[in-house]
């Protein structure tokens, strides 16, 4: 039996709903010949450790039992258990979790990471990292960094390890904004309260913000467009962005809920101005012919594939020359606690296959 203990940093959203989806694997996991354990779950101050790994109780005893942790201590107590494969969760979105990567590779960590930060690094330390990882003999896996659970980064390898050429990508690639645009576009609803439904359903970003400065469909965009071995930055990306001016990163989170409804104005007035068989969709666009990358804010027809989206469907046109006119399509919820915890479960899986 191949035994897999992994290190679970962001017990949020995802990281919560993560660790419940791997108790109830348990007999599936056994079939494939697979243990997998987690005996450290940390959130931003305090860390819970049991050796063998935490069960139904999680939630309580964390409350009860975790404590002030350095990362130090997590990588002495992982060594002096000379465990054999050990795997850094990430559901976090921190900065300051990703500067350790290296690390955490460098002490023989393997990471699978829904946290965006580290694949949208300035290009020189991406490439240090990816350094680090071929030096250290360590995986990286990261499927869920775009379209949440959806396969969008693992068709993507697969096409261009396949030297097929890669013309276009384009596509509705935040769950978030899909669901506030459906919503919005077709309920009586203000913005500013379609928005807090968006984050009340686990479907924002810690800071909604960075979904709707377009940060969140650029870093997908370089994420992807770095998948196809170009070294943009994301400079490089030109993003329409629909925060207020006044309310951008440099007033607190706080400060940005209170003032909310300052964003339903412009959206009445974008929505006034719509055909009645159009919809607003916030996309993203990677032209890799032109070499132009783009987040916009565009009306489309509703019975488009992008126009008639519903929920937080998140939707990817693969455009390559193969496939001609006719792009291969990923569609299907692109954010929510669920699926994203499902796509970590899955990398673990193949995670486990490769080591
Ligand atoms: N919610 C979604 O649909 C999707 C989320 N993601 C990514 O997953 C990550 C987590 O998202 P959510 O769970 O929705 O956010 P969340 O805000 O619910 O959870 C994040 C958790 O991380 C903890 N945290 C912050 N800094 C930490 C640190 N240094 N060490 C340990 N824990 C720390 C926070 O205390 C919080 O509990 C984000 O990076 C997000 O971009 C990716 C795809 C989809
Ligand atoms: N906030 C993101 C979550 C997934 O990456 C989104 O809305 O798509």
């Amino acid at each position: 039996m191949k035994k897999v203990q992994l290190i679970l940093f962001g017990i949020g959203n995802v990281g919560s709903t993560f660790i419940n989806q791997i108790l109830e694997a348990k007999e599936i996991f056994k079939q494939q010949n697979l243990a997998v354990e987690i005996p450290v779950i940390v959130n931003s101050t305090t860390a819970f450790f049991k050796d063998e790994g935490v069960d139904q109780s999680w939630k309580a005893n964390f409350k009860d039992f975790s404590l002030p942790y350095r990362l130090e201590d997590i990588v002495q107590f992982v060594q002096s258990k000379k465990w054999k494969n050990v795997v850094v969760i990430d559901a976090t979105a921190s900065k300051q979790l990703v500067a350790n990567y290296t690390f955490l590779v460098e002490n023989g960590f393997h990471i699978i990471a829904a946290n965006k930060v580290a694949n949208t690094l300035a290009y020189e330390e991406y490439a240090y990292f990816k350094e680090v990882l071929k030096e250290n003999n360590t995986h990286f896996l990261y499927e869920t960094n775009v379209g949440a659970g959806l396969p969008v980064i693992e068709t993507l390898k697969s096409l261009y390890n396949s030297a097929e050429k890669i013309t276009k990508i384009r596509g509705v690639f935040s769950g978030s904004l899909s669901y506030i645009f459906n919503t919005f576009s077709e309920e009586d609803k203000s913005f500013s309260k379609v928005l807090t439904l968006a984050k009340e359903k686990g479907f924002t970003e810690p800071d909604p913000r960075t979904d709707l400065s377009g940060t969140d469909v650029a870093r997908k965009l370089l994420i992807l467009a770095r998948e196809l071995q170009f070294s943009y930055n994301l400079e490089d990306v030109k993003v329409k962005s629909l925060v207020p001016f006044h309310l951008t990163a440099t007033t607190s989170v706080t400060t940005f809920q209170e003032k909310i409804t300052d964003l339903d104005e412009e959206f009445e007035s974008l929505k006034a101005k719509l055909n009645e068989n159009e919809v607003l969709r916030y996309i993203g666009e990677f032209d890799v012919e032109q070499e132009v990358l783009e987040v916009k804010l565009v009306s489309e027809q509703k019975q488009n594939p992008l126009g008639a989206l519903q929920g937080a469907d998140a939707l990817f046109e693969i455009y390559t020359e193969s496939y001609g006119n006719q792009p291969l399509v990923i569609q299907g919820a692109g954010a929510g606690a669920k699926v994203t915890a499902r796509g970590l479960v899955s990398d673990v899986v193949k995670l486990a296959e490769r080591i």
